[in-house]
């Protein structure tokens, strides 16, 4: 993702930072590079003895430091000494403004020598406080964390070193100790401040990788006129520090922490470099920190664009993880192997992911702004728009709503939906969240199964399920004993019904029978359709035989009424009667075969002692020898 990408680029990672093993040539190569950025310290300090020297090597010391095991230590900080002596010596004696240049060769090198124990200590303490930050690899991105690196790295070790720098000062060059040691905290404290944090970005980058990085028009563009600004106003300008200010704001805000670390490194050297030619000059100062105090404006010109861009890029960090998330949050989204869709307040999709588009045949673009209703049948869509939505908007959510939505061709696909609802602040709602189960083959098995089982007319169960709960009748009946009975009922004449209004009337006859039927009988008894004009009820939970010639009765009541058979009010109204027979258990048989037949038989006593009545199975008398049964 681009944030890791981001934060591998310019973070101070303190993994690349963890000290390792590394050659003498790794170590040289860090000796001399801290030797040339002393160089450019010599090269552009304030030439009076005793003045502040903006002292920019103690940042790359402490880096290389921090990369090295402590037993490396010893060796680097020797070539460094060595370096930095050589870097001394060389300026002593070419300077003609040093007054000791001219006083012989062994003072001349004790001069160049002074300073070095100084350097040593700073860089040293620099690089032990900092990596007992523990949040280092925030520094390019926390305001805090920066600060306590240029406390750790740069204030600290320069005040703890200052000391002994002043020391250097009085034995070398005889000056006033408090007054070097306070230059030198200065000098240290600046040269850091403008390198530390440009110093550890370099190191975990790669200087070549940064540098590919830096090297683009628009970064040194803004460098060069920041550095224009910078020179105009100190030529130019009374009180130019204010002025300054401007072009490392404008870096810090516009582009990346990487410049604004480089404006600001470059910002620091030509402030020197100006106060080296006279350019900028600390006014005359009564006081004998007077000078010291001039410095501060220089510090205050750095810190606010280091903070600055320090602060811009958390904001960007965060601006950019935010937005990472939502595209993963998107992408999630869109790949989730179930439909969803979002809506808002006013039923509109405002999104959906691939598995709904598959699945309806559809392309995003014309879906979206459309509201949701446009894709269910119109059944759905009234009961999305008047019932389910209003209803959800008030309570945040709905579960398992069974709803047909239409596909790109017109075909139907049953879905079970639920969503939640997100609310704005004011309690507005902004948009769902919907998961679309798609049911559709679940339905179509289900209704196989059902049909396996019901018959397709009336939706009474048919003889297969008429025989397994009969079965279980009997077995259960046959364990807890009691009573139960098997009603066998068949029309009469329905044919005649057939024949006269037309085969629906009487499937309608059919349907209104087997409502009367249900209607009468209680939930757990058994109503079911054995094909034609028969049906058959399972009459449980019996307690004697009374009980059942009410339920009988009442059986034989309901068709008293004459059956309106429709369509419309005019159609034809006629008055059905039935035969029913029936057969008790245990008595008239306890297996369903037996019970089914006896009462069968019973129906068939009742059609011919003249129809429109009940019988109950009654068992065949004995006859006597040579009688049939
Ligand atoms: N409308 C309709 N008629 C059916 C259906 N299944 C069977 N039938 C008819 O129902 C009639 C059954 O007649 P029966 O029970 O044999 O004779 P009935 O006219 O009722 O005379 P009885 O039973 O002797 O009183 C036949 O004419 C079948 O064609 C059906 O699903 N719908």
């Amino acid at each position: 993702m681009q944030t890791d990408a981001l934060r591998a680029d310019n973070a101070v990672s303190s993994s690349l930072l963890a000290p390792r093993d590394r050659t003498p040539g790794w170590l040289w190569e860090w000796a001399l590079l801290v030797g040339a950025v002393a160089c450019v310290s010599l090269a552009i300090s304030d030439p009076r003895p005793g003045q502040v020297m903006v002292w920019f090597a103690n940042a790359f010391g402490a880096v290389a430091l921090m990369r090295l095991p402590k037993r490396q230590w010893p060796a680097f900080l020797v070539l460094v000494a060595l370096v930095l002596w050589a870097a001394h010596g060389g300026f002593t004696l070419v300077s003609p403004n040093v007054a000791v240049s001219q006083a012989g060769g062994l003072h001349t090198a004790w001069v160049a020598f002074a300073d070095v124990p100084g350097y040593l200590l700073g860089m040293a303490l620099a690089a032990l406080w900092l990596e007992r930050l523990p949040a280092l690899e925030q520094a390019g991105e926390s305001p805090t964390v920066q600060a306590q690196v240029l406390l750790r790295g740069a204030l600290l070790p320069a005040m703890a070193s200052a000391p002994l720098g002043g020391l250097a000062g009085v034995l070398a060059l005889r000056g006033d100790w408090s007054n070097m040691a306070l230059n030198w905290l200065v000098g240290g404290t600046i040269g850091s401040v403008a390198m530390l944090p440009l110093v550890l970005l370099l190191a975990t980058r790669g200087v070549r990788s940064a540098a590919r990085g830096w090297f683009q028009p628009v970064h040194v563009g803004m460098a060069l006129i920041s550095l224009s600004v910078v020179l105009w106003s100190a030529t130019s300008l009374p009180k130019p520090f204010v002025v300054m200010l401007a072009p490392m704001v404008w870096v810090a805000v516009r582009s990346t922490l990487l410049n604004s670390l480089v404006v600001n490194g470059l910002i620091a050297l030509a402030m020197a470099a100006l106060i080296r030619v006279g350019v900028l000059l600390p006014p005359p100062s009564s006081i004998w920190w007077g000078d010291a105090v001039y410095y501060i404006s220089v510090l205050a010109t750095l810190l606010p664009g280091l903070f600055l861009a320090v602060m811009s890029e958390g904001q960007r960090r965060m601006t950019q993880a935010l937005a990472d998330r939502e595209a993963r949050a998107l992408s999630l989204y869109r790949a989730t192997p179930a439909m969803l869709h979002s809506i808002d307040g006013s039923g509109c999709i405002v999104q959906v992911n691939q598995l709904w588009l598959d699945t309806l045949g559809y392309q995003e673009a014309e879906v979206l702004g459309r509201h949701i209703a446009d894709f269910m049948t119109s059944g759905s869509a009234r009961y999305a728009r008047d019932v389910v939505i209003p209803q959800a908007l008030h309570d945040g959510r709905c579960n398992n709503v069974e709803y047909q939505f239409l596909t790109r061709d017109g075909a139907v696909r049953d879905v079970l939906l639920s969503a939640v609802w997100e609310f704005d602040a004011d309690g507005r709602p902004e948009r769902s969240l919907a998961v679309l189960q798609d049911v559709t083959e679940k339905k179509r098995l289900q209704a196989r199964s059902h049909f396996a089982e019901h018959d397709a007319l009336t939706g009474l169960p048919n003889r297969v399920l008429l025989h397994d709960r009969l079965k279980m009748l009997c077995a259960h009946h046959d364990r807890h004993n009691g009573l139960f009975a098997v009603g066998f009922l068949d029309l009469d004449h329905f044919k005649d019904v057939n024949d006269v209004y037309g085969h629906d009337a009487g499937d309608a006859l059919l349907q209104a029978v087997a409502r009367r039927l249900q209607g009468v009988l209680r939930a757990e008894d058994t109503v079911s359709r054995l094909g034609g004009d028969e049906f058959v009820m399972l009459l449980g939970g019996l307690s004697h035989s009374g009980e059942l010639s009410t339920l009988v009765a009442k059986i034989m009541a309901t068709f008293a009424e004459p059956c309106h058979l429709g369509p419309g009010p005019d159609g034809p109204v006629v008055q059905v009667a039935a035969s029913l027979g029936v057969a008790v258990y245990p008595g008239d048989g306890t297996d369903p075969q037996t019970l089914l037949l006896h009462a069968d038989q019973a129906m068939y006593e009742a059609k011919r002692s003249g129809r429109n009545r009940c019988a109950f199975y009654r068992r065949p008398v004995k006859a006597g020898r040579g009688h049939p049964l």
